[in-house]
This record gives structure tokens, C-alpha cells and sequence, in this order.
């Protein structure tokens, strides 16, 4: 497995085509690029591509055309295990199925990237396995359920535990679909509060897709996903702008 680039964006597309069918295209990019530390709000109306985009930064989705590189990596020369090697090693993410370990406690499926990775095992700074997940779940106000099988908990719990899976081990990069849809106000402000910390002290790109239109004067830059003159085109084709400035980067 190669070493990302330090120096290279958190995310560059260029020329990005995806279609889940031949000849029509539901993602079509020409450019984007996400420095490292930005936090990105994603959105567009529904159907315009932002899970399948998500998808395709996690490398669970392959372009059809064109390149997506996340931290340097150009996932179209990566097998589709490079490609899950990667994600493990690098990126932390939370998707609308929360694709949890339902035979598992809450502590296992938490503790799965650092018993999987290596690398973000060395990012733990000294702490045990043990203190790692405590300090998580407790921000996560989890805690309490850490021995308690994924099948027995609550939708917005298992909200968390999917958040902490991502977090834990600080990945250079966090890929979140929607993850506050389930909790209530405290702990959607509880759990934001925790992923905005969490990425700002391991320096990690945030890439976030909601629709709640409030959260987004959180977040370092705005990247909207939306028809372009649909007129002109045989296909639905979808652009990305910046609509704020950056805190780090090129809009
Ligand atoms: N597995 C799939 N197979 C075929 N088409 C799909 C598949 N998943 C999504 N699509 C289509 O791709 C387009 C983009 O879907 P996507 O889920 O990425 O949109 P979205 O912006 O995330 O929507 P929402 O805001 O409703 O979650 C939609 O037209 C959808 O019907």
C-alpha cells in the first residue's frame, strides 16, 4: 500500500463521470478540489448525487469516468481491495445504513477500525484500546451501552456508535451521510460539537451531507450539487461551487 502524499488535497475530482447505468450519468464534476482541514457541507436537492458522490470518495463506488483522488490516491488505478485497505487506514465514515455488526457489542464494533489498522492504532496517542473507546463513547454519551449487542439499541444510539467507529483512531478524512438524522436536538449539538473537535485536533477534512440548512454556517465551505441547464443536456448533469470562502483552501 503506497503512503498518501502529506502535500496533495484532501480530495481532488477531475473530470468525474458516474452512472449507475450505461449512458446516464447521475454525477457529472469537472473539477473539485477539498484541502486538507476544510469542512465541507454538501448539498442539493434529493436525487442529485450526494450519497453516490460520498460513495465515491469512501472508494465503495468506482468512477465510470475521470479521476477521484482522496489524499493524493487515485482510486481508478486501486483494486477494489486497495481501494477498502484505504478507506480502513484513512477515512472514517458514517452512511445513512449505519452497516454496523448487529452480533457484536457496541465496544467491538467501535473498536474495529483500530483492531483492523494499524495506522489508526498509532494515532490512539498512547492510550489503551480500553480509555480510546471510553472517551469516545462517553462523548458520545454511549457509554453506558458498551457491552450491549448492536441489536438492542436505539436507532439514534446506533447513530453514535457508527459516528464513533468513525472517529476513533483519527482518520485524515470523515465521509458523513446525514448523521444527525436521528438524534434529538442535545445530542445532534452533542455529537456535532464531538466531530467538529475531532477533526480539527487531528487536522481531518470533513465531508458532510445533511439537509438541515442550519448546520451550515458550522462548516468551512459549502459545495452544492444541483441540475445545470438541463435544457442543453442529454443527461442530468450536476456542477459544484463554492458558495463561501474557504478556511484552507481553494474554493
Ligand atoms: N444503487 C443504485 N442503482 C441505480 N440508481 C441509483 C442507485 N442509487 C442511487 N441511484 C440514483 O442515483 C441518483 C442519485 O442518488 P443519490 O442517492 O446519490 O442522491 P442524493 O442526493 O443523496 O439523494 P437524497 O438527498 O434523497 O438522499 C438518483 O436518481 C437515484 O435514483
Amino acid at each position: 500500500m503506497t503512503t498518501p502524499a502529506s502535500t496533495a488535497p484532501a480530495v481532488e475530482l477531475s473530470k468525474l463521470r458516474f452512472a449507475y447505468r450505461t449512458g446516464q450519468d447521475v454525477l457529472a464534476i469537472d473539477h473539485l478540489s477539498i484541502a486538507r482541514g476544510e469542512t465541507v457541507f454538501l448539498h442539493g436537492p434529493s436525487g442529485s448525487g450526494k450519497t453516490t458522490l460520498l460513495g465515491l470518495l469512501a472508494g465503495v463506488l468506482q468512477a465510470t469516468a475521470g479521476q477521484v483522488k482522496v489524499l493524493g490516491q487515485d482510486f481508478s488505478t486501486m483494486s477494489s481491495g486497495a481501494r477498502d485497505a484505504f478507506r480502513a487506514r484513512h477515512l472514517g465514515y458514517v452512511f445513512q445504513m449505519f452497516n454496523l455488526i448487529p452480533y457484536l457489542s457496541m465496544r467491538e464494533n467501535i473498536l474495529l477500525p483500530i483492531r483492523l489498522e494499524a495506522a489508526r492504532r498509532a494515532r490512539l496517542g498512547g492510550r489503551s484500546f480500553d480509555e480510546a473507546v471510553r472517551d469516545v463513547a462517553s462523548q458520545l454519551d454511549i457509554a453506558r451501552y458498551l457491552d450491549t449487542p448492536i441489536g438492542e439499541l436505539s436507532v439514534g444510539q446506533q447513530q453514535r456508535v457508527a459516528a464513533a467507529r468513525a472517529l476513533i483512531g483519527s482518520p485524515e478524512v470523515v465521509i458523513a451521510d446525514e448523521p444527525t438524522s436521528a438524534l434529538d436536538t442535545d445530542r445532534r449539538e452533542q455529537f456535532l460539537e464531538l466531530l467538529f473537535k475531532s477533526c480539527a485536533n487531528a487536522s481531518a477534512t470533513l465531508v458532510f451531507v445533511s439537509h438541515d440548512h442550519t448546520l451550515m454556517p458550522l462548516f468551512s465551505r459549502i459545495v452544492e450539487l444541483g441540475e445545470i441547464n438541463a435544457a442543453a443536456q442529454v443527461h442530468r448533469v450536476n456542477t459544484a461551487t463554492s458558495a463561501v470562502p474557504t478556511a484552507g483552501g481553494t474554493p
